[in-house]
């Protein structure tokens, strides 16, 4: 899982689990789990009883937890719903509260963000929720998990979302939303449908009953409603949070919440698979900034959040499949090693480089071209001017003159890091450790790949990062993203990287 690097770095599923251990260790899950003649274990991500299965036996493996669901309800995934309990906790250290009290808003029937914030970080919580089966259902979780002194659940109306639901004379210390995110079914099916007949429908298309997936107004109007609620409770709740879906709905949301003159305000990026939502937090209480944890993270340098991105006109030469083949093969070509996710409608992976061969590609190709306009001036001369030697191009080399005419050690002494890098003898090109295939999943041998990886990790790794490029949300535009991981060539190597990458593409 590509994106899985920029989890939480607490997040215990930033490494994908073993399934097949999980194959082994539980029925229900093996029902999904099938292996295929290479032994490799297919999983199918867009059944929703595959991913019930998964979650349902992760929560017992990894919490103890039992849980059911109201069938045909929201199927909770565990690498999201704990990324934004990880940062709640986050929130909760800059002030550090003896014994937690959260609240969650619309609980659904999993009961899973309360049954995660008890068993693991000893949480108490209320958490309410308007459906009376989704009620029923959560109330069960929590007996049947012996948590009853820890959560208790309320049944609200529709017009209650905090104001009305908290308990009289309670501070609580955080409150959090995962709120339905659609305006309606139109919204909703445009989110499970292909939006051009190029497009295959997302790996992840939403579970979960109309009733829960959809609000009037959408998830903006629900948190407006918050903020507005927030306004009257003010400190009665020190940190209020809420889940985005859609980035585009933070901006104005940030803009009420400065209106209403919160004390401080804080965004987050939650990455899971291919899945990305926003975390928004505010506060009414003076001198509480919340922008400390993101300042604190970005000085740890866990992660560049912010992708390199560039987008490529859907044209017939233009498929995502024609620009994953060509870029697979570029990848190639500068023998980054790439580690490719199995994907539907959008190419995940890995990449790792040891040098900064895109820079030396780039000279490399500058210096091809002055070579072939040399060589084509110095056959008219040699025409021209009879008797004389013709210039041939490996001797030069062997002289140790480049084409510039200076020597080697010339040119390296008056270059910079990445130029003298260009000198360097090359390399023998990698076998394709991924190949136009892979686009139909073809895999290069493991052991060879662990061959050639276990040479390279005595080698300093010069950029980490991931990369997706998917079909974006806007209509005949495939996104190209980069995300910088780590590396010693830093984020202006995956700047460079995605720069070489585009010229090459167009
Ligand atoms: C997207 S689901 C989230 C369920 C669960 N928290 C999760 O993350 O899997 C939103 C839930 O909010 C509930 N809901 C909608 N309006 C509500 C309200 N005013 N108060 C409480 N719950 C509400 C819905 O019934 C639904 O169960």
């Amino acid at each position: 899982m590509a994106m899985n690097k920029l989890m939480h770095p607490r997040n215990p599923y930033k490494k994908r689990p073993d399934f097949k251990q999980l194959a082994i260790d539980f029925p229900e899950f093996r029902k999904y789990a099938k292996q295929d003649l290479s032994g490799k274990i297919n999983f199918n991500f867009k059944d929703h009883g595959a991913v019930w299965a998964l979650t349902k036996c992760l929560l017992q493996r990894d919490f103890d937890l039992n849980v059911e669901i109201v069938p045909g309800h929201l199927v909770p995934t565990l690498p999201l719903r704990l990324n934004y309990l990880l940062w709640i906790e986050d929130l909760l250290e800059l002030y550090r509260p003896k014994n937690v009290i959260g609240i969650d808003i619309g609980t659904g029937s999993n009961c899973i963000y309360p049954l995660l914030a008890a068993k693991k970080f000893n949480w108490t919580m209320l958490c309410t929720e308007i459906d009376i089966e989704s009620t029923k259902c959560a109330m069960r979780n929590v007996e049947n998990n012996y948590l009853s002194d820890k959560i208790s659940v309320k049944a609200v109306t529709e017009d209650i979302i905090l104001d009305g639901a908290l308990e009289e004379d309670t501070f609580y210390d955080f409150c959090m939303c995962n709120p339905p995110f659609f305006a309606d079914s139109e919204e909703l099916s445009m989110e499970s449908k292909s939006r051009s007949p190029s497009r295959k429908p997302p790996n992840n298309a939403p579970s979960g009953v109309p009733s829960e997936l959809i609000t009037p107004g959408g998830e903006s109007v629900f948190i407006a409603r918050i903020i507005a609620d927030s306004c009257v409770l003010q400190e009665r709740v020190r940190i209020y949070t809420v889940m985005v879906g859609k980035k585009s709905t933070l901006k104005p949301l940030k803009e009420m919440l400065r209106e209403n003159e919160a004390c401080s305000i804080a965004t987050t990026m939650f990455c899971q698979g291919r899945t990305t939502r926003w975390g928004l937090a505010w506060t009414f209480i003076p001198g509480l900034d919340l922008n400390q944890v993101e300042n604190s993270q970005k000085k740890n340098k866990q992660h560049s959040y912010v992708p390199f991105q560039y987008k490529i006109q859907k044209v017939d030469e233009n498929t995502l499949k024609s620009v994953q083949e060509k870029l697979i093969s570029i990848l190639n070509d500068l023998q980054i090693e790439t580690d490719l996710e199995d994907c539907g409608n959008s190419l995940m992976m890995t990449l790792k480089a040891f040098e900064n061969t895109w820079i030396n590609s780039r000279r490399k190709r500058r210096m091809e071209k002055k070579k072939e306009a040399e060589m084509s001036n110095s056959d008219k001369t040699s025409q021209e001017s009879e008797g004389k030697k013709s210039i041939d191009d490996t001797s030069c080399k062997s002289e140790g003159t480049n084409v510039t005419g200076k020597t080697e050690e010339d040119t390296s002494k008056s270059s910079n890091g990445n130029e003298q890098q260009a000198h360097l003898p090359e390399k023998p090109k990698l076998e394709n450790a991924c190949t136009p295939e892979m686009s139909g999943q073809k895999r290069t041998n493991p052991d060879e790949l662990d061959e050639k990886h276990s040479k390279r990790q005595k080698l300093e790794e010069y950029l980490v990062a991931s990369l997706m490029l998917k079909d974006s949300d806007e209509l005949d535009v495939i996104t190209l993203e980069l995300y910088f991981i780590e590396g010693t060539g830093g984020k202006e190597a995956a700047n460079q990287l995605l720069t070489y990458v585009k010229n090459r593409l167009k």
